[in-house]
């Protein structure tokens, strides 16, 4: 048996900076267990649960969700995990959540992709999104076999309802304002890792790389302290 210590990840960035399509290749390359805080609430809203209906308008406006639902649903959903570990999307988005993820986990790695918001602004008005599976298109970067369908389920794809021009300036307001103090906070644990590129497939040798190296240096360090316990 082949023991592996539990990684946990977080991937930051600006909404349309490329945090589900890089997590696509995380998770394929490491993995670990993807968790998507926008998939969580847009199968909310589609399901019609009473969260969802609570929450749309204010995803609609491009306003953050409120600290404790949030916080509450992802950790609640977190300690349900009893994977090889996993990589944290969208969440946290504000100083009060990284302190209740805090409270509950230590985090191995933070992952914060900078991309530039022009590039961000011409990308989200040409996403298309599987809802069920948080799975994304573009038209020009990576388009889907069947235009308008999930590569995958042959499902349809839609544009989301806060990928609106005047709707993606308010979300890019709130991610400086509210957001970016996350990052601060994660420098200042001496976990934070990042990534400056307008283009995914340039940026992900270096993530990919990093975490090799990352996840090698970790279950060494874990082996050694086995092997240690072992002789004690
Ligand atoms: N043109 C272009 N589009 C990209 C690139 N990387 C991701 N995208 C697209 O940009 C949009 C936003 O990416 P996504 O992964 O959803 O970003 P997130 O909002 O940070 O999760 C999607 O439509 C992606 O297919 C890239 O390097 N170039
Ligand atoms: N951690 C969070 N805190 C508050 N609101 C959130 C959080 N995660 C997602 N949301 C809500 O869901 C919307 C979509 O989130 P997400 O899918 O992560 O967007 P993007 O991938 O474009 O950055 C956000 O604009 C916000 O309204």
């Amino acid at each position: 048996m082949v023991l592996q210590r539990v990684i946990r990840a977080v991937i930051m960035g600006p909404p349309g900076s490329g945090k589900g399509t890089m997590s696509a290749r995380i998770i394929k390359s490491f993995g670990l267990q993807h968790m998507s805080s926008g998939d969580i609430l847009r199968a909310n809203i589609q399901d019609k649960t009473e969260l969802g209906l609570l929450m749309k308008s204010c995803i609609d406006q491009g306003q953050l969700v409120p600290d404790d639902i949030i916080s509450r649903l992802i950790l609640n959903d977190l300690r349900k995990i009893n994977s090889s570990g996993w990589l944290l999307d969208g969440f946290p988005r504000t100083v009060s959540q990284a302190e209740a993820l805090d409270h509950a986990f230590s985090l191995d790695t933070v992952i914060n992709l900078n991309v530039p918001f022009q590039t961000i602004k011409e990308r989200l008005t040409s996403r298309w999104t599987h809802i069920p599976s948080g799975r994304v298109y573009n038209i020009d970067f990576n388009p889907p076999k069947v235009p308008g369908l999930d590569d995958v389920t042959g499902e349809p794809l839609v544009q989301r309802d806060d990928d609106r021009p005047e709707t993606v300036t308010r979300r890019l307001k709130s991610y400086e304002t509210q957001t970016e103090p996350v990052l601060e906070f994660y420098r200042s644990k001496g976990v934070l890792e990042t990534f400056t590129g307008t283009e995914t497939n340039k940026i992900w040798p270096h993530v990919e790389a990093f975490l090799h190296r990352k996840f090698s240096s970790i279950n060494f360090l874990f082996k050694a302290k086995l092997t240690l316990n072992t002789y004690a």
